[in-house]
């Protein structure tokens, strides 16, 4: 058996925090019209300092507007030219910013090597709490987009979020459905497990998922998934380097986008590759960098996003 976990030397940048929705464990989001968008000059000066640093993936992670507001376009063209310019300076665009319409969903595959949107849960029960307002979270819709993603041949990363009301067979109904889809359309290259962790932002009073109950989600989630579906888990939100080799051992071989700043949880800041190295390699555990896409998608994407990964791949084995 390979011993190997991996992440993702990434930056993230942030179009926007307004959204109109207003999840109650969120610590990201301002209120619509309260928050200018990144600028194109100050992104592409952030992203050129970073060039030649390791950092490869630029994960574009974004606030919301309506799919109805009279903003939405130049949002959306604004996400666009965000992914243009992190391709163009050499980096892989992954973005992350809710629901899409097919046609945006079309267009930004060509600027994107994959994409994400968490499932969070399927059980509508969180519509009356959780999720009350925050109309992006229809479990219907969420899945349509994965089943979209499936469609448009662009690979696709989802999760569950864990702690926010539901039961272990809400779970194991949410892992069912993406396995199903998986089976469909097979564009599901991993299934981030994500352990709510409270900030000083939300309005959610729920506590931390208790961390010890990891490992056995994580073992329910590798026993329902197909075995090609990667497992993540964000190390910034598991303190305890035992817990951390407990999830691995479960069956987590991935630790995701690893960040200066993880902006969904900033009370959380990520610990850094060699304090993960020091945690996983006297377990045995080599901890190693991967790409924003997995190998078996390359041939999904367009030529010009196949050479910026092989140019990328290139230097890697060069250093
Ligand atoms: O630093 C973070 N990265 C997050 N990422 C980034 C993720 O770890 C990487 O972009 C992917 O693994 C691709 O390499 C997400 C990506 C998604 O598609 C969906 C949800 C998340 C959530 C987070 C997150 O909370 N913090
Ligand atoms: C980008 C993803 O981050 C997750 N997310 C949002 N708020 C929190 C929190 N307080 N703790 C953990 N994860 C969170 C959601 O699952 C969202 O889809
Ligand atoms: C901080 S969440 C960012 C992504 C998007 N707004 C979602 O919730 O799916
Ligand atoms: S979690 Fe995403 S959709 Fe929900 S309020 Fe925060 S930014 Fe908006």
């Amino acid at each position: 058996m390979s011993r190997i976990v991996t992440y993702s030397p990434a930056y993230t940048l942030v179009p926007t925090y307004e959204c109109f929705n207003r999840c109650s464990y969120c610590n990201f989001r301002v209120d619509p019209g309260r928050d200018s968008w990144l600028a194109i000059a100050q992104a592409k000066k952030i992203l050129k300092s970073f060039q030649g640093t390791g950092i490869v993936e630029i994960l574009i992670l974004s606030g919301e507007v309506h799919p109805q507001s009279p903003r939405r376009k130049a949002w959306f063209e604004h996400l666009y030219d965000l992914c243009e310019l992190a391709l163009s300076l050499g980096f892989l665009p992954h973005t992350n910013a809710g629901p899409l319409s097919w046609e945006e969903m079309t267009r930004l595959k060509q600027v994107n090597v994959s994409m994400g949107l968490m499932v969070e849960q399927l059980t509508p029960k969180l519509l009356e709490t959780v999720h009350r307002h925050a109309p992006s979270k229809v479990p219907s819709l969420r899945l349509q987009q994965l089943e979209w993603a499936g469609e448009l041949k662009i690979p696709f990363t989802t999760g569950l979020l864990l702690g926010i009301g539901e039961t272990v067979a809400d779970w194991k109904d949410t892992l069912r459905a993406i396995a199903r889809l998986h089976q469909r359309w097979g564009n599901i290259q991993e299934v981030i497990l994500q352990p709510h962790s409270p900030g000083t932002q939300q309005s959610l009073s729920a506590p931390v998922f208790p961390p010890e109950k990891l490992p056995r989600a994580i073992a329910i989630a590798r026993d329902i998934l197909p075995s090609d579906i990667t497992l993540q888990i964000p190390p910034n939100l598991i303190a305890q380097p035992n817990l951390l080799l407990d999830c691995i051992a479960a069956g987590a071989t991935d630790l995701g986008g690893i960040s200066p700043k993880d902006e969904v949880n900033p009370n959380y800041p990520h610990p850094t590759f060699q304090s993960l190295a020091q945690i996983l390699e006297p377990e045995g555990w080599q901890f190693r960098p991967r790409l924003p896409v997995y190998p078996q998608y390359y041939n999904w994407l367009s030529p010009r996003l196949q050479e910026a990964i092989h140019k990328i791949a290139r230097a890697i084995l060069l250093s």
